[in-house]
Formats: structure tokens, sequence, C-alpha cells
């Protein structure tokens, strides 16, 4: 059984960069979608990514945005992170390697996703909440994830410290998602959070 990996997502500030490295972050998140309080523009982005060292996942997160915008993000990124209503043939103008992300809304059928986006290198599951495109802080049902899926599972939503490690033992995932649970205010990231929450996934290896 492979290790669980973590990505850390909103980062907007220096020191939490450097504290989720220290802690053994495998990917941190930078929203670049404009409607979030956790938004950075291209030049941040930049700024921010410098302090990122080798063999750590740089994922620019983007929702329903313009090709040319996410291309010129492309420079300072390793991943995309598709958090909107990107059909599959939009997610393939990306040049760099992409994830999905579905929110768990119930007419979901995420076998079929899988199929759909078949050259996803992942499929996020975040929860579901009606207007709000993600980082909502909140929990969806485990369960409705089947066994057994074609595509690697990045678990989000609403996970913290206190919940991490019962996700991974039901779920079994790739990789797990924080953004709010590491927080104490939006963007702001808590450093023993970022700590507890990495220490939770080692104790949760089986
Ligand atoms: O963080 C945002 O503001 C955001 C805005 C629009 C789409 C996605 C957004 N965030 C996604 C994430 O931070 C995570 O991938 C995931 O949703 C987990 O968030 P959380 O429930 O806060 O841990």
């Amino acid at each position: 059984m492979n290790r669980t990996r973590v990505k850390i997502c909103g980062l907007t500030r220096e020191e939490d960069i450097d504290v989720a490295v220290a802690a053994g972050a495998d990917a941190l998140g930078f929203v670049l979608w404009p409607g979030s309080e956790r938004a950075l523009d291209i030049d941040r982005l930049a700024h921010l990514v410098a302090r990122v060292p080798a063999f750590v996942t740089r994922v620019g997160l983007f929702v329903d945005q313009d090709p040319e915008f996410i291309r010129r993000c492309e420079a300072y990124l390793d991943l995309i992170q598709y958090h909107g209503d990107e059909v599959p043939a939009t997610c393939a103008k990306a040049t760099r390697p992409w994830i999905k992300a579905l929110r768990m809304r119930d007419a979901l059928d995420v076998q079929a996703a899988a199929s759909d986006y078949r050259e996803a290198r992942a499929l996020l599951l975040d929860a579901y909440k009606p207007g709000v495109p993600g980082g909502t802080g909140e929990t969806f049902d485990w369960s409705r994830i089947p066994a057994g899926l074609s595509k690697p599972v990045i678990l989000a939503g609403g996970l913290a410290s206190t919940n991490v490690g019962e996700a991974i033992r039901s779920v079994r995932p790739f990789a797990v998602d924080v953004s709010g649970g590491v927080e104490r205010a939006k963007g702001v990231k808590d450093h023993d959070k970022i700590r507890a929450f990495i220490q939770q996934v080692t104790l949760a290896q089986p």
C-alpha cells in the first residue's frame, strides 16, 4: 500500500508554504480563480512558487477560466486542478498534467466521470454546496465513492486533523486535500494545524 499523499491548498503566504513543506506536504495548491478569498494574481503566484523546493508539486486551481490565462500561469505550475464545470476537451487544452475536481452532488456518476475524464491524472472528490465551487469546509458521504475507480482519488472537503485519519481508513485515497481545516482565516494557514494534519495522515498509514 502506498503512502497517502498530502496536498495543502489555498496558500497565499510565504511562511505557510515553508511550514507545509517542512511538515512533509507533497503538493501545494494555489487558487488562481479571482472569485476566491484565497486568490492570487499571476505575479504573486510567480513570487510564491519560487520558494517551493524540487519534488514538491505546485498545483494551480482554476474555475471555468480562460485557457489563455491558464496557459500563462502554467510556467509556474506542475499540475492544473480544474475545479469548475470544465468538460474533458477544455481540460485537455492544458500543457501540464491535470486533475479534475468533482463536486459530489447526488446525481453525479463518479464511475462515468472517471471514464469521461480519461486523461485526468486523478479525480479530486469534494463536497457539493450549491453556488460554491469549492473550498467549502464541508464533508460529504464518503461511502458514495465507488470501489475500484479507474483513477486515483484525492479526497477533499471538510478534512482536518480530527477526521483525516478516519477518512484515510475508510476511503484509502491516493491523497488527501485540505484548505479550511488548516486555517485560522481564509488564506491564512495555522501552522500547528498543518503539522497536526500531516501527523494524523502519517499515523493513519497501514
Ligand atoms: O479555496 C477556494 O476558495 C476555492 C474556490 C473555488 C474552488 C475551489 C476552492 N478551493 C478548493 C480547495 O481548497 C480544495 O481543493 C478543497 O475544496 C478542499 O477545501 P476544504 O473543504 O476547505 O478543505
